[in-house]
């Protein structure tokens, strides 16, 4: 469990993270999700002790970094895969993260077998690749056997094999009842990895809500309907609770979905040319809301469908 309480950093005139509070469970993935600079990383750090607060706390399992024993029996953190000596290969690296945290050195075999990386162990680090590199980081977070894991960003820069093998790996540490909190500027990755998000934009949080939720809320979809007897089915849709804007020639329905408008449509005799549901946006919309978050973050909803709206224009 990690827990945030008015987490704020300062850096000179830059308000990187600004009055932050949320939480993050066990037993499940949970995305930290915002645009570049949104303050992600400088929140990851100070979780970590690696960067102290200007206000507020962030404790895991009740406790705050400093404070505890062996940081690395509670909490693995990958925050950047390159950081690795060269000419170390993964095992004596990995002996020597694990020496400095007093772990038995049988368990670095045990984390290099978990990430699949045995047949490479005693290979030199600096020639991994960008995804061995990453599984070597992993292997590094889980040393310890911590509760609670921290990722930020593993899938950047990933080929689709690699991104799947994170995505599953998440998921298999979430089943096994850890915490687990990874970051991303990317709503669709996020979206097939994480089951609960915490969402900031300029440093400040803008929601956390199941990934469901949040989904549905940034893509409150629309359909465009085209028919030749608007006139008519315009007020039919509006006496229903439908809200129209006026697209391309044709209509954007919101609050109302397809199946519906086409049934309605049916018993007032009124021909369709176009009935189709506009989804594609999410990333947009996500962009549009989180960019401009001191504006945005409250009235999300209304938003997320204005932003669809308009760029289905
Ligand atoms: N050490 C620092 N000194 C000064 N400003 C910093 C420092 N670290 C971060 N910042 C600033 O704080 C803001 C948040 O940066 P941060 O790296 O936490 O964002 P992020 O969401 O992780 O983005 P990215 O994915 O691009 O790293 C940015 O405006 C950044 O320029």
């Amino acid at each position: 469990m990690i827990e945030a309480q008015g987490l704020t950093k300062r850096y000179g005139k830059t308000l990187a993270v600004d009055n932050l509070s949320f939480s993050v469970e066990p037993g499940r993935v949970t995305g930290f999700l915002g645009p570049n600079g949104a303050g992600k990383s400088t929140t990851m750090r100070m979780i970590l002790g690696l960067d102290n607060p200007t206000a507020g706390s962030v404790t895991i399992g009740g406790k705050r970094y400093h404070d505890l024993k062996f940081p690395l029996r509670t909490v693995g953190a990958l925050l950047d895969a390159k950081w690795v000596h060269p000419n170390r290969s993964a095992r004596s690296h990995l002996r020597w993260m694990a020496m400095s945290n007093k772990i038995p050195m049988r368990r670095v075999d045990e984390v290099l077998e978990i990430v699949g990386l045995t047949s490479v162990a005693n290979k030199r680090a600096g020639g991994f690749s960008l995804g061995m590199s990453q599984r070597l980081g992993i292997a590094g977070a889980l040393l310890g056997d911590p509760e609670v894991l921290l990722f930020d960003e593993p899938v950047n820069g990933l080929d689709p094999e690699g991104i799947l093998w994170i995505r599953k790996f998440m998921h298999r540490l979430a089943d096994e009842g850890r915490t687990v909190f990874v970051s991303s500027h990317l709503l669709s990755e996020m979206a097939l990895t994480a089951s609960n998000l915490v969402v900031i934009g300029k440093g400040r949080l803008i929601s956390q809500s199941t990934t469901q939720q949040f989904v549905a809320r940034a893509a409150d979809n629309t359909v465009k309907v085209r028919s030749p007897h608007l006139d008519r089915l315009r007020p039919v849709l509006e006496r229903a609770g439908a809200s129209l804007t006026d697209n391309d020639g044709g209509v954007l329905v919101s609050g109302m979905d397809s199946d519906k408008i086409g049934e309605l449509a049916a018993e007032n005799g009124v021909v369709l040319h176009e009935l189709s549901p506009q989804t594609g946006s999410l990333e947009q919309a996500f962009m549009q809301i989180t960019g401009d978050s001191v504006e945005y973050h409250t009235g999300l909803e209304a938003e997320a469908q204005q932003v669809l709206r308009t760029s289905a224009e």
